[in-house]
């Protein structure tokens, strides 16, 4: 029998929201992680677009569909908070990152991280990511059932270093691999079953990388403060709003640790679904190959990456197929409403993007990897405003975008010119979903050199 949630006030025309809790603690987590499509299939048969359910130790509201999405997202009444919403899944590993800010607050810091992502400085770091690329793929040995997920993973953070950082000078490699972890232990518990520090759970790693990360930046702060370089970390040091406002050194580590962790897994798992799907769709790999190498160059500039537009097809689709932030939460500060339900204060909402991403409603055959569908002719992405929506929406619409865009068409042309690869057809990628998405089996892909 469906329970509901909460009864709307007596004079309200407003219908309750119906949902289960499944077991208890975890209610239905594992039902998520291991098929998270079949899960919200059932659930949208059973409940349509928004219903309950118990996760992580808390109830949700989820609200799937674009329309449900929306309202949430561009939150126009002001109902729903990031902050409470986010700091329950990945408050003490990311606190006072921009994502968990809201209102006034959220906006000054966004006005002047904004100044880290113009056009501008975009270009300037697409220069810099060049060399960075080139020198990681240089430890690449090609080979049939080369693992590309953690050679990718490896390869985003070793750019994250040189370009949001400016380098890592004084680290040795064995210390990058534990920050590499402790980003991975911070990510990971959010979804931690149990939700304090005892010792040996992902909580606890989680902790425990925060603290490592804060000690590893805050050892650079103060030449960074004192340099005058393109990184990012040098320009969060210096960068300032309009009406002069700047960032402490607490603003500065908050906004390194979480602008690291949004740029670097999401980045990961867009070019490992990028590399699969190629390998797959041979003739895709050979168009986007030879638009790569009709810029003539091995070093395109921003403006020319905007010149990839066979990649940028590709890379759409892949974000569309594999959303790599499958669900958004928020919490709602004031009894409101979404199509029509009563959502009372308190309550924690999902926004589903993954399930938007997947209904046959608005992408036909939505399981096929079909690049053209977002080509100027057809563009179904068009059909709703929030059908593709891997960047979010509203006030807290993803700040990396633009660079997320340049980061992984830079890392592919880069791939395309140097390698070509092949992954069966029949292959299906055994995506863990314990936090953000990412292949269990690390991604195989037969990987050779280009003669
Ligand atoms: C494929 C890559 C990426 C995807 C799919 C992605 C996705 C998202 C999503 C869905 C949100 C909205 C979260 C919400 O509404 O609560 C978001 C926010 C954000 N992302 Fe990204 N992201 C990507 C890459 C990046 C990169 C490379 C950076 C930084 C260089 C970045 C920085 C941010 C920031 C700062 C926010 C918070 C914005 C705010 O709250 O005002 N992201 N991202």
């Amino acid at each position: 029998m469906p329970k509901l949630l909460a009864p709307p006030p007596p004079d309200s025309t407003l219908s309750p929201i119906a949902g289960n809790a499944g077991l208890p603690i975890i209610g239905l987590g594992l039902d998520y992680i291991r098929d998270p499509m079949g899960l919200l299939e059932s659930r949208w048969e059973r409940y349509g677009p928004v219903s309950w359910l118990s996760m992580a130790g808390k109830r949700w509201v989820t609200v799937m569909g674009p329309d449900g999405c929306q309202t949430v997202l561009q939150n126009k009444d002001r109902a729903f908070a990031n902050g409470d919403g986010w700091s329950v899944l990945i408050g003490p590993f990311f606190h006072r990152g921009l994502m968990l800010l809201d209102g006034d607050e959220h906006l000054a810091h966004r006005r002047i991280l904004q100044q880290a992502f113009t056009r501008e400085r975009l270009s300037r770091y697409t220069e810099a990511l060049h060399p960075a690329v080139e020198g990681a793929l240089d430890g690449w040995h090609p080979r049939a059932g080369f693992a590309a997920y953690p050679a990718l993973k490896e390869l985003t953070l070793d750019l994250a270093t040189s370009i949001f950082m400016g380098g890592a000078e004084g680290s040795s490699h064995q210390e990058m691999v534990e920050v590499n972890k402790a980003f991975i232990d911070c990510v990971q518990a959010a979804t931690s079953v149990v939700r304090f520090p005892l010792p040996g759970t992902r909580w606890k790693r989680g902790i425990d990388g925060r603290a490592r990360l804060e000690k590893f930046f805050r050892r650079y702060l103060p030449a960074r403060r004192a340099g005058t370089g393109d990184d990012l970390f040098t320009t969060l040091c210096h960068i300032e709003s309009e009406d002069g406002e700047r960032f402490s050194d607490d603003d500065v580590i908050n906004h390194m640790i979480f602008l690291l962790m949004a740029a670097h897994d999401t980045s990961t798992i867009t070019l490992s679904t990028m590399m699969q799907y190629l390998g797959q769709y041979p003739e895709w790999q050979e168009r986007c190959r030879r638009q790569s190498a009709a810029l003539g160059t091995s070093t395109p500039s921003y403006d020319q990456l905007d010149e990839l537009t066979d990649l940028d097809l590709v890379m759409k689709e892949c974000m569309r197929l594999v959303p790599p932030v499958p669900v958004v939460s928020r919490r709602a500060v004031k009894d409101t409403e979404v199509l029509g339900r009563y959502i009372p204060r308190g309550s924690y909402v999902s926004v589903v993007v993954h399930f938007t991403h997947h209904m046959a409603e608005y992408w036909p055959d939505p399981e096929k990897f079909d690049p053209e569908r977002f080509a100027p002719e057809r563009r179904e992405d068009k059909i709703h405003r929030y059908a593709w929506e891997p960047f979010g929406g509203g006030v807290h619409k993803c700040l990396g975008m633009h660079f997320a865009g340049a980061e992984i068409k830079t890392v592919m042309h880069h791939l395309l010119q140097r390698f070509d690869w092949q992954v069966d057809r029949g292959y299906r990628a055994p995506l863990n979903y314990t936090s953000l998405p990412y292949p269990s089996d690390g991604q195989p892909v037969d990987l050779r050199h280009r003669l």
